[in-house]
């Protein structure tokens, strides 16, 4: 999709040399991949942290140079997609599968830019799932608290197999019926015993990069 490569082109611009730089996960942060692969033979120098399996082996293949998993200590910059925007920046995704390692890396980045084609963004959170990443063990009692919090849950499957993480997980894509405080149902869900993490992502886009009405790149920011 065009909207999609013109938003994730435009937040390569924002890595400059020696950067250490988090790879996000999805159709639309792959065109920031790419262009960061054609900026590096140009001779920037940066290296990635990959937020899933799927982005580790893109950037491998395009010999984007990657921290290994033990020696991850501070992140510069962060780019990924997101799945839904509400107007105060607070996102869903997890889209993907790729929410925990996604989130790590968001959290710890200094700054977070957020690439989304225009039809990301919502007037009202509840209009979409949230994923919930949960341990396998005793996984029903973990969606029995989800439900507990006025949820309705279904466990993503993928070929009518439970669909697994890149961490060994199940993901219970959570359904709400209203989301009047996304920061504290963030806390309430991660709070259960079994929830390893979920796709509420607040108070975490420096930017965001979109599309106007005229197909013009735009830079939204907090
Ligand atoms: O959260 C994600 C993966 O877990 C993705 O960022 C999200 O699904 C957006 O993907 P796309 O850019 O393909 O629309």
């Amino acid at each position: 999709m065009e909207s999609k490569r013109l938003a994730g082109e435009k937040a390569a611009e924002f890595v400059k040399d020696g950067m250490v730089v988090g790879l996000g996960t999805g159709s639309t942060v792959y065109y920031t991949i790419m262009k960061l692969a054609e900026r590096m033979k140009q001779g920037l120098v940066f290296k990635g942290v990959p937020t899933s399996v799927e982005t580790e082996k893109i950037a491998a293949r395009l010999g984007i140079p990657l921290i290994s998993k033990g020696e991850i200590n501070k992140i510069d910059l962060g780019i990924d997609g997101a799945d839904a925007i509400d107007p105060d920046f607070v996102l869903i995704k997890g889209g993907g599968g790729a929410l925990l390692r996604e989130k790590i890396v968001a959290e710890a980045a200094d700054q977070f830019i957020v690439v989304a084609d225009p039809g990301k963004f919502v007037p009202n959170l509840a209009d979409v799932e949230i994923p919930v990443e949960v341990i396998p063990f005793a996984s029903e009692l973990t969606e029995k608290h989800l439900k507990s919090l006025g949820c309705h849950t279904k466990l993503r499957v993928n070929n009518n197999t439970a669909f697994i993480t890149d961490n060994g997980n199940y993901i219970l894509d959570c359904k709400f019926e209203e989301i009047k405080n996304p920061k504290e149902l963030e806390t309430q869900i991660l709070r259960i015993p079994g929830v390893a993490e979920n796709g509420l992502f607040t108070d975490m886009a420096n930017k965001i990069i979109t599309l106007n009405a005229l197909g013009e790149v735009v830079i939204l920011a907090k």
